[in-house]
């Protein structure tokens, strides 16, 4: 048993709730949305923090508790932010592998200077469903986009993601080190600094 204080995370991706859980898990009893509903919102914001604030309180409506949401993605300088917010989708609804093919062969006559690259996080939490005050935290990791993947950690675009202090893609890291350098962890400080914990 804990006294920790309940907490929703507001993703259906294994990778993310992963990444999440160990970031959380000391202060948080951490549950995902998955116990309480299958449905998934669709994501009709414009902006990365308009789906996070949209999917925290879809989840604290379901679970009746505090909810966390992170919309996230990959903005490629050269495709003006492209796949951006759509990162997930950027292949219709066909997976990571497909989302990677696709992103490899519209940077395939790119050279390496031109491939700059962000991960974007925006983490929203929400007291509850109707919460008129949410806190919104963003967090952005610098890096470019590979020729081919790299690596077998992580999730999403990881394998094609190239991270220079590191000389290493972002799924050759240890998942420990990049919960210490990504977007993902970026964020998530800035909300520990505003919760105090
Ligand atoms: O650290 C990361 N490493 C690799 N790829 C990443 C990362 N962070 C976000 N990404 C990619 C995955 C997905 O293509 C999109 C997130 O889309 P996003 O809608 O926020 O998440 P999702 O649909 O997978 O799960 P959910 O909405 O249930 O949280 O960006
Ligand atoms: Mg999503």
């Amino acid at each position: 048993m804990t006294n920790h204080q309940k907490l929703v995370l507001a993703s259906h991706n294994q990778g993310k709730l992963k990444e999440l859980q160990k970031m959380l898990g000391d202060h948080f009893e951490v549950h995902s949305v998955a116990e309480f509903s299958s449905i998934e919102p669709e994501e009709t914001g414009l902006s990365f923090v308009e789906n996070a604030i949209l999917k925290a309180r879809h989840a604290a409506k379901v679970s009746g508790l505090p909810a966390l949401a992170d919309d996230s993605g990959l903005a490629v300088d050269i495709l003006q932010g492209a796949p951006g917010i759509y990162s997930a989708r950027y292949a219709g609804n066909a997976g990571d592998q497909a989302n990677n093919a696709k992103l490899l062969n519209e940077l395939k006559d790119i050279p390496e200077q031109q491939r700059t690259a962000q991960f974007i996080c925006a983490l929203a939490l929400v007291r509850h469903e109707n919460d008129p005050m949410p806190i919104i935290c963003e967090g952005i990791w610098q890096g470019s986009i590979l020729f081919e993947a790299r690596g077998t950690n992580g999730f999403g675009y990881d394998p094609l993601f190239w991270v220079a202090e590191q000389q290493c893609s972002s799924a050759e890291l240890s998942p420990e080190l990049k919960n210490q350098l990504s977007h993902r962890a970026k964020a998530m400080a800035l909300l520990k600094q505003r919760l105090t914990i």
